[in-house]
């Protein structure tokens, strides 16, 4: 799940899809529901979210998804990557991880990355897949 305004945290989205062998669903929170999400975690062994930081926070509609889910108990027991990206400072990541926890769940990775994909973050993403397995 994520929310991406110029595209990068998309592009990372995808990698994570296929860079997976196993069925990933994607779901780009700005045109997708929260009740879609949910039917998706049900199914899922590892959850993936994805947010900018925008004006140093997460965005309200990754913080609303987290926060729904987390009243699901869907969150509880499951694997977690998080990644997020930033122009200064990144501060969503954190503020995730935090939610991600008091959720019961297991943070297994945090990408972080400066405005685009390069080379090294898309390393880092194949890595941190090598986790969830
Ligand atoms: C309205 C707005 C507010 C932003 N606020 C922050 C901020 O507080 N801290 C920061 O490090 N970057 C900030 N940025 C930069 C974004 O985090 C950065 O451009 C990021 O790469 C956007 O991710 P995306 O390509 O997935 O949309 C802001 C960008 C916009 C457009």
């Amino acid at each position: 799940m994520f929310q991406s305004l110029n595209g990068s945290v998309e592009q990372v989205a995808q990698i994570i899809a296929n860079g997976t062998t196993n069925c990933v669903k994607i779901h780009d929170l700005q045109v997708s529901d929260f009740t879609k999400c949910a039917l998706s975690c049900y199914d899922s062994e590892f959850l993936a979210f994805g947010s900018p930081t925008v004006y140093e926070q997460m965005t309200p509609l990754v913080e609303g998804a987290i926060q729904y889910l987390k009243g699901l108990h869907l969150i509880k027991g499951r694997k977690v990557i998080l990644f997020g990206s930033f122009c200064w400072l990144d501060k969503a990541v954190n503020q995730m991880k935090k939610m991600i926890e008091q959720a019961g769940g297991v943070v297994v990775a945090e990408i972080t990355f400066k405005m685009a994909v390069d080379y090294k973050t898309t390393q880092q993403i194949l890595e941190s897949l090598k986790l969830l397995v």
